[in-house]
């Protein structure tokens, strides 16, 4: 990625000794700390944690099984309060909950009853008051096309596929124009057929739409593939960033393409010796 040096030292953010301008910072958290407390007295989950991602950037999370990583995520959606430092979108510190960062969870949590459309309608109307009753229908109806549902608009959420379910959530997200999309782990429960199909469909939509996105992942291969950078999280109690791996493949990606490349077996190595010491 091209770094632009010629700003102020004010201006830029530092991270792992690369600075960055800061008019390409989207996302900037710095010296977070989480603390839970809980009965046996605080338990300090992350600490000193600095993370800045930049405008456009698909970043993946990886870090061991209860080390913080849906903790960070949730915090940057502002759903789960900060205990110190901050978290801030385009310079703007976090107050709670927007609309400029849309979350994909494992689990869809669609409305069971209302249909794939009113489902993705429903956010929509939240976000685009004024649009017009036939604009925001258009939009649903144009990202649960991109997600291949055009065939099951009036299907109700509890008569779909837990892979339709997880299409409809990613319609969702995607419709009511995040800034920043959030993604924790949102192909976990899917078998590995569907999860290839929705990892392409995610990149293509993500590509289209120039946004930043921020995804937790336990694969590997997963975090290799759709990553601009792979983001290694500490194991906790106070965990932090622990090491961050630039992934340069070119884009559009295919899977080919990237398991035929000559790094391929390196930028693997490099995350699996991390999660293993
Ligand atoms: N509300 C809470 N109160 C107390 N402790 C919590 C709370 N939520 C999470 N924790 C603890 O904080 C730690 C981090 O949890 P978190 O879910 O963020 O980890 P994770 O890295 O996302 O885990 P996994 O990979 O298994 O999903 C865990 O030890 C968890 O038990």
């Amino acid at each position: 990625m091209e770094m632009v040096v010629e700003v102020s030292k004010q201006a830029q953010g530092h991270e792992n000794g690369v600075v960055y301008p800061s008019d390409n910072i989207m996302l900037d958290l710095h010296d977070l700390k989480k603390v839970y407390p809980t009965p046996k007295g605080d338990y300090v989950v992350l600490e000193h944690l600095n993370l800045q991602i930049l405008k456009e950037e698909f970043v993946t999370i990886i870090g061991h099984s209860g080390c913080g990583k849906t903790t960070m995520l949730s915090m940057i959606a502002g759903l789960n309060p900060i205990s110190d430092g901050r978290i801030s979108v385009l310079g703007n510190p976090i107050k709670g909950p927007g609309p400029d960062r849309g979350v994909i969870f494992q689990a869809p949590s669609l409305m069971p009853w209302m249909t794939a459309l009113q489902n993705v309608k429903l956010g929509v109307n939240q976000v685009f008051p004024h649009a017009s009753k036939s604009q925001r229908k258009d939009i649903a109806m144009y990202y649960l096309d991109k997600v291949g549902l055009e065939g099951a608009f009036h299907k109700k959420a509890n008569e779909l596929s837990q892979g339709m379910q997880q299409r409809v959530g990613i319609a969702r997200a995607f419709a009511i124009k995040p800034k920043v999309l959030l993604l924790d782990e949102p192909f976990g429960m899917l078998d590995s057929l569907t999860r290839g199909e929705l990892q392409d469909i995610l990149i293509e939509i993500w590509n289209k739409e120039k946004i930043t996105a921020v995804m937790i992942t336990h694969d590997v291969d997963e975090a290799i593939f759709l990553a601009d950078r792979v983001v290694m999280m500490t194991s906790g109690p106070r965990a932090k960033i622990g090491d961050v791996l630039s992934i340069d493949f070119e884009r559009p990606r295919t899977r080919k393409s990237v398991l035929e490349h000559d790094d391929y077996y390196k930028y693997r190595k490099h995350l699996i010796d991390f999660l293993e010491h």
